[in-house]
This record gives C-alpha cells, sequence and structure tokens, in this order.
C-alpha cells in the first residue's frame, strides 16, 4: 500500500511524504583546489528524473570534479548544488544518490568477496553494526541477477576482469537503491556486448525515473543513449536535450582547438551501401567516432562499424 492510499487512516496524510522526485540542480557552481586551480566556473544545468544524461568534454574539462561537487566531496566556492530539492549533504544521507566510480579510483588489491562490494550500498539502510538484513541480502541479490554477476559473488573483485568490475559497481548503486546514479565513464575498458548490457540497463531504470548522469569519452553513443547531454569546458558550454544540443557548433564549442575532424564517406567506411557519414574526432588522447547522416547538422544515432 502507498503511503498516500485512501485507507491511510486522516492523521496520517498529514505525515504522509511523496517520495522526492529525483532531480539535480548545479546554479552557478564554482569550484577550486587547494592548489588554486579553477576547475569549473559557473556552472548551471538542471535535472529531472526519467533522464540518461551524458557528461561529455575534453580531458581536465571538469567532469569528475563536477561528480566531485555533486556528491560533496568538493564544497563549491561559489553557487549550490541541490539534490532532490535538499542540499547535498541531507541527499546522501537519505541514501539518494549512488556513484559508479572509474577503475583507477579503487585499490583492486583489497581482499574483499564480489558481494561484499555489492553490499557496500547497503550500508545507509543498516544500523551502526551494520548487520545484514534478509532484505539487505535480497537486495544483493536482486543486483548481482541484475547486472549478469550472480555466479561471481564469491570471487575477490580484484580478479574479475574490467567490464566485470564495472558491473559489480553498477550493482552496488542498484543495491543502494538511489534514484540518482552517477556513473564516471563506465564504458571506458569494456567490451560492445557489456556496453550494451548496461545501456539496457540504464534505459529500464530510466524508465523507472531514475536519473543517471554518465561522463564518456564515446562520443559515438551519446545520441544512442542520452536523451541529455551537458558539455563541459572548465564551464557548462550547453545542456539540454541530446537532439538540440549534441550539435556540431556545440561541440566544437567544447572541444575547441584540440579536435580535428575527418570525415569518411560510403565506400571508404562501409563494405554495404550505407551511405552514412562518419566523423572522427580526435582530441590528443583519445579518438572518439560519431555517426551522421550526410545533410545534417549534428550527429545523429546509427549503427555501423567504427571507422579505422
Ligand atoms: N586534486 C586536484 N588538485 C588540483 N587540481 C586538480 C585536482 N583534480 C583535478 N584538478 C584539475 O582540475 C581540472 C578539471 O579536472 P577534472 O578531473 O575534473 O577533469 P575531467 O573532465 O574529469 O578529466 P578527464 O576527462 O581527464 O577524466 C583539471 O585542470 C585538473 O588538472
Amino acid at each position: 500500500m502507498t503511503p498516500l492510499s485512501r485507507e491511510v487512516p486522516h492523521e496520517a496524510w498529514r505525515d504522509a511524504r511523496p517520495e522526492p522526485l529525483p532531480s539535480i540542480r548545479v546554479e552557478d557552481v564554482t569550484v577550486a583546489y587547494p592548489n588554486g586551480t579553477v576547475a569549473m566556473r559557473d556552472a548551471r544545468f538542471h535535472l529531472e528524473g526519467g533522464t540518461i544524461c551524458g557528461l561529455v568534454g575534453v580531458n581536465g574539462g571538469g567532469k569528475s570534479t563536477l561528480f566531485k561537487a555533486i556528491m560533496g566531496l568538493l564544497r563549491p566556492q561559489r553557487g549550490s548544488v541541490t539534490i532532490a530539492g535538499q542540499p547535498v549533504k541531507a541527499a546522501l544521507k537519505g541514501n539518494l544518490v549512488s556513484y559508479v566510480p572509474q577503475a583507477e579510483e579503487v585499490d583492486w588489491n583489497f581482499p574483499v568477496l564480489v558481494e561484499d562490494v555489492v553490499m557496500m550500498g547497503r550500508y545507509g539502510h543498516m544500523g551502526f553494526l551494520r548487520l545484514p538484513s534478509p532484505a539487505d541480502r535480497k537486495a544483493v541479490s536482486e543486483a548481482l541477477d541484475r547486472v549478469g554477476m550472480a555466479d561471481f559473488r564469491k570471487r575477490q573483485i580484484g580478479e574479475l576482469s574490467g567490464g566485470q568490475k564495472k558491473r559489480v559497481f553498477l550493482a552496488r548503486a542498484l543495491a543502494q537503491e538511489g534514484r540518482i546514479i552517477l556513473l564516471d565513464e563506465p564504458f571506458t575498458g569494456v567490451d560492445v556486448q557489456t556496453e550494451s548490457a548496461i545501456v539496457a540497463l540504464l534505459g529500464q531504470l530510466r524508465d523507472s525515473g531514475h536519473l543517471m548522469l554518465v561522463s564518456t569519452h564515446n562520443l559515438g553513443s551519446v545520441p544512442d543513449f542520452c536523451d541529455q547531454v551537458v558539455l563541459v569546458n572548465r564551464t557548462v558550454i550547453a545542456s539540454g536535450p541530446t537532439a538540440t544540443t549534441f550539435t556540431r557548433a556545440n561541440l566544437e564549442r567544447t572541444f575547441g582547438g584540440v579536435l580535428r575532424h575527418f570525415e569518411l564517406q560510403g565506400a571508404d567506411l562501409h563494405d554495404d551501401s550505407d551511405q552514412r557519414r562518419v566523423t572522427v574526432l580526435t582530441d590528443d588522447e583519445r579518438p572518439v567516432v560519431f555517426y551522421g547522416e550526410a545533410d545534417a547538422g549534428g550527429p545523429h544515432s546509427g549503427s555501423g562499424r567504427p571507422a579505422k
């Protein structure tokens, strides 16, 4: 029965609070590190539940800094971050936000079982002694099932492949039951099948009202799975629906001088009659590829094999 069901006695209506809608509001946020580096200046965007939002930008553009500000690990010098209408600290306390870190942020030599990593997602639901309840164990099993890692639950986390580790951290986020999930480069080093499985799972979560912010360097897949996008280069260059925001003009503003374009068409690229154009954008460290209709102003989703 929901708290607002008609059977709830009159007195209870006063106390019944609807679950807060997942949302992130970043308002004029400036973040500086102790050494004086201003990593993000006057950032501003707003996201609501039922969304997968891509966070895209150059190396050093401020993506991780934004995540840290949203996770309360860095306090903005100016501006504010509000989660589901609450200050960050209260939202984190209420288990509203889950975080899937980059592989480099984790010490893989720490001896811990896969199921224990996923159980960490339940800590916020447990008491002081952190004794798992049957509900906690059920949430862990369901989360492992959902990412296809149930058979690995007794393995040491350090013994898994890169893609399997990502799936375990995604399971930890699912077990936490936060309706906002931040994913820092979830597709780096994963194979195509795992990427598709993660994208499919994110799609299901979006359909159930979750809000996901996903940093990625893989521009090619952004139009395929993100309905919104935030483009950053030490500030928010543009944000909004992918169809109107993830345009060539905005990408050029975001990637600026470090971007080179190559356009490959037709037989040079495909061994079929598909005439779609592929644009390869190369920043100095990571090549990225996206597909677009030859007559369109901006990139669109599409299939096809990556450019050589
Ligand atoms: N701990 C730190 N102390 C000082 N400066 C930092 C620190 N962490 C990051 N920076 C600087 O802040 C800026 C933004 O870095 P950030 O890590 O947020 O970028 P990013 O978009 O996540 O990069 P990447 O795509 O390479 O992961 C960079 O200039 C970086 O050098």
